[in-house]
C-alpha cells in the first residue's frame, strides 16, 4: 500500500515545536506503518534560522511569513506552538479559512477565542484539535468528548498545571527553594515561556475555562475564574501539610450549581486519603464526574516536551484521518 503524504507546518520551533518535529522524525515509520500515513514537515513559521538549522530541518522549509504557508497546497495541517495570545490566536484563524487542519497546544488562545476558532472551524470544514493544550501528555480531551456524548458533566476537579505541582513536589519532598525548583521547572521545558503565567493561576485558568466551555457547551472566558496563584505558598505551610499527611496543591475545579457553574483555582490542602495529594513532579490528573458513568480520573505528565508532542501528533494523525468530523460543536 502506498502511504498517503500528510504535510505539516509547524509554527513556532521553540520547546514544543522543536520536539513535534523530532517526533516525526522519530516516530514517521510507525505511523506510517499503522495508519499508512506519512508525516512530512513541509514548512516551519519560525523567526530565527539557525534554530530552524539546529532542529535538522532543510532550510527550504523555513518560512518567515504565514502567507507561504497559507499559500502551500503540500500543507495539510497546521500546528500551531507560538504560545500566547496574539498572534496565535489571529494566525489559527486565517489557517482555517485558508482550508488547512489546525491542532494547538496553546491554551491562552483558545481560552480567550474558544467560540470564534471553533466556528471557524465548522465553517471551513477543518479539523480544530488541541489535546495537548489541557494535561500535556494525558488523552484527557478525547476521553472528555467521549464521556460528553452520553453524561452532564457535573464536575471537574483536580491539577492542570504541571510547572507549580513540579515545585510543590520539590518543596515539600525534597525541602528544595521556591525558586531553585522554578528554576528546574524551566530547564525541564515544563514553565511557560513567561512562568508568571504558571505560577499566578493563569494557565490552570485558561485549562479549566477550555474543560468548562466544553462542558457547559458556551464560550466561557477565564476572566470568569476566580484564580489564585502558588506565590503566597510558604514553605512552612508545604511542610505542615506534609506533617498533616497531606499536600498543598494548586487544584482548578469546576461545579456545576443548577445553570450556573463556580470555577476556581487555588492552592489547596489535600488530605492524604485522596490520591490527587499523590500526584507529583510533572504529573496533572484531572477527575471527570458524569452522572451516568460516575467519576473518572486520569493522570500522566501534563508539562514537557516529549509527552505535549505525543498529543499533538495524535490530533495531527486524527485530523489526516477524519479531518472536522472530529470537532466539538459549541451549543450542541
Ligand atoms: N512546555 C510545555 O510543557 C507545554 C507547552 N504548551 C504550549 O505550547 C506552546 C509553545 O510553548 P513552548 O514551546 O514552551 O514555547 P517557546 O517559547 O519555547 O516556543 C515558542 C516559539 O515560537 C516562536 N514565535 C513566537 N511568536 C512568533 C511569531 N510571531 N513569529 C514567529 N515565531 C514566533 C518563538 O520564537 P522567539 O523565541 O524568536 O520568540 C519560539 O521559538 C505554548 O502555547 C504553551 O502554552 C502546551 C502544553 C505543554
Ligand atoms: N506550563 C504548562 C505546560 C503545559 O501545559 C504546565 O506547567 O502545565
Amino acid at each position: 500500500m502506498n502511504d498517503r503524504q500528510v504535510g505539516v507546518a509547524i509554527l513556532g520551533l521553540g520547546t514544543i515545536g522543536s520536539a513535534v518535529a523530532r517526533a516525526i522524525r522519530e516516530q514517521g515509520d510507525l505511523i506510517a506503518e499503522r495508519y499508512g500515513l506519512r508525516l512530512v514537515v513541509q514548512a516551519v513559521l519560525e523567526r530565527s534560522r539557525d534554530r530552524a538549522a539546529r532542529a535538522d530541518l532543510p532550510p527550504e522549509t523555513i518560512a518567515t511569513d504565514l502567507a507561504t504557508i497559507l499559500s502551500d497546497d503540500g500543507v495539510d495541517v497546521v500546528v500551531e506552538v507560538l504560545g500566547g495570545e496574539q498572534p496565535a490566536a489571529d494566525f489559527m484563524l486565517r489557517c482555517l479559512r485558508a482550508g488547512k487542519h489546525v491542532v494547538t497546544a496553546n491554551k491562552e488562545a483558545l481560552a480567550k477565542h474558544f467560540g470564534e476558532l471553533t466556528a471557524a472551524a465548522q465553517e471551513a470544514e477543518r479539523a480544530l484539535l488541541f489535546e495537548a493544550s489541557v494535561g500535556g501528555g494525558i488523552p484527557l480531551l478525547v476521553s472528555y468528548r467521549q464521556i460528553l456524548a452520553a453524561n452532564r458533566i457535573t464536575r471537574v476537579r483536580g491539577i492542570v498545571n504541571g510547572t507549580t505541582n513540579f515545585i510543590l513536589s520539590q518543596m515539600a519532598e525534597q525541602g528544595t527553594a521556591y525558586d531553585t525548583a522554578l528554576a528546574e521547572a524551566q530547564r525541564l521545558g515544563y514553565a511557560e515561556p513567561d512562568p508568571t503565567a504558571d505560577v499566578e493561576g493563569y494557565d490552570a485558568a485558561y485549562k479549566l475555562a477550555i474543560l468548562a466551555s466544553l462542558m457547559l457547551g458556551r464560550h466561557v472566558r477565564p476572566d470568569e475564574v476566580d484564580r489564585t496563584g502558588i506565590t503566597g505558598v510558604t514553605a512552612e505551610e508545604v511542610a505542615a501539610a506534609r506533617e498533616r499527611g497531606g499536600a498543598i496543591k494548586l487544584i482548578a475545579s469546576a461545579e456545576r450549581d443548577g445553570d450556573a457553574v463556580r470555577l476556581q483555582v487555588a492552592p489547596t490542602f489535600v488530605p492524604g486519603d485522596n490520591l490527587l495529594a499523590h500526584v507529583s513532579a510533572n504529573f496533572n490528573a484531572i477527575e471527570l464526574t458524569g452522572d451516568r458513568v460516575g467519576p473518572v480520573v486520569l493522570s500522566g505528565q501534563g508539562a514537557g516536551p516529549l509527552p505535549t508532542a505525543s498529543a499533538i501528533l495524535s490530533d495531527v494523525v486524527e485530523a489526516a484521518r477524519v479531518g472536522a468530523a472530529a470537532n466539538v460543536v459549541l451549543g450542541a
